[in-house]
């Protein structure tokens, strides 16, 4: 069976493989074996070895060195370009974070071949599909040069286990001086929250202008924490200084796509659209009913949502309970 890459996103605070890799392997089947692999400091493998080899990695190539850590992603590029020279595989699949991106984007001038971003479906013919012009025109295209390079939009793909061997390989790692330009300085651990990363969250309960104030969204936030979710904004909401940008979704924002999305006083413009429209199960709550978000909702509330969130939290506390 063809082999297929799947580079290895770990979490940067130590707590393992991210969820993004786990989709990316169960993507990556479609195509072939997949092969996780894994550029990271010495020491890391043997934490992630076992959920790589549980989500259908056949093998776990281990590129271990101190330069791919020190510096940004240009070592990172570089050994990935001669696991493709050295394995012919039939693609790789790289998660679609920052990061992700322009390792693909280096990787792809390395080996001289077409690279497709953010796609959210991949073919077992390698036709990829990907959402564009804020998610009115989905597109299907093919990489015709060289190996087919995909970064995978996450939380398009549930991830799905498929134990394999997770044969551990190591790779020897050479880096040029010119990819140690930028060298990291110092790395800070963002506070994070008890709440779920908001790209990657089952559940994201978003406020909007509607909200009315940045006080007021607490009872997004306790809303967000009955459904064990993430908390959202609109830009309306963020602009207004009511909640962090970090925190904004949409065209200019974050793309969430969960199991469910309650929009909370967002009108739904095409920007917000853009960033949440792929969500399994949309819940609006607004208090006029021509609002737009009304038309892609699976679910409507028409009301104030002073009164019907505080009581959506309070009914939903107490069935937990
Ligand atoms: C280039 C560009 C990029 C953009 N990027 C983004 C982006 O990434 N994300 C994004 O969200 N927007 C983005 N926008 C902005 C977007 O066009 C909208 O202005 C924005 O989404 C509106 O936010 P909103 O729905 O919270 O506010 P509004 O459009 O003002 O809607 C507020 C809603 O709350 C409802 N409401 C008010 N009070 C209550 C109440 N008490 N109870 C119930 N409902 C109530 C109202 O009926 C209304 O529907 C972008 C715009 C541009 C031009």
């Amino acid at each position: 069976m063809a082999e297929v890459l799947v580079l290895a996103e770990l979490d940067p605070a130590g707590g393992g493989v991210r969820k993004t890799t786990l989709e990316a392997l169960t993507a990556a089947r479609a195509l072939g074996e997949p092969s996780a692999v894994v550029i990271a400091a010495p020491g890391t493998a043997g934490g992630v070895k076992d959920a790589l080899a549980e989500y259908g990695a056949a093998k776990v190539y281990v590129a271990e060195a101190p330069e791919v850590d020190e510096y940004l992603v240009a070592p990172k590029a570089e050994v990935l370009a001669q696991l493709v020279a050295d394995k012919s595989p039939a693609a790789v699949v790289i998660p679609s974070s920052p990061e992700g991106k322009e390792i693909a984007a280096r990787l792809a001038i390395k080996t001289g071949s077409g690279f497709l971003t953010d796609v959210t479906e991949i073919a077992a013919d390698g036709t990829a599909m990907q959402v564009a012009f804020a998610g009115q025109t989905i597109v299907h295209s093919k990489v015709a040069t060289g190996t087919p390079i995909y970064t995978l939009r996450g939380n398009s793909v549930t991830p799905e286990p498929a134990p394999a061997a997770g044969t551990e390989e190591s790779v020897a790692v050479s880096v040029s001086e010119q990819a140690k330009q930028a060298r990291v300085v110092d790395r800070v651990v963002e506070q994070k929250s008890s709440r779920p990363e908001l790209t990657e969250a089952s559940i994201v309960v978003s406020g909007g202008r509607g909200v009315a104030s940045a006080e007021n969204f607490k009872i997004i936030e306790e809303l967000a924490d009955a459904l064990g979710g993430a908390v959202g904004a609109s830009r309306a909401a963020v602009d207004s200084g009511f909640y962090p940008h970090t925190f904004q979704v949409g065209q200019t924002g974050k793309t969430v796509s969960p199991q469910l999305y309650v929009a909370v006083g967002i009108s739904g413009a095409i920007q917000h659209r853009a960033g949440m429209q792929t969500s399994k199960t949309i819940v609006a709550i607004n208090k006029d009913p021509e609002a737009p978000i009304f038309e892609l909702a699976d679910f409507g509330v028409v009301g104030d949502l002073n009164t019907i969130v505080p009581q959506a939290t309070e009914l939903i506390t107490a069935r937990k309970g």
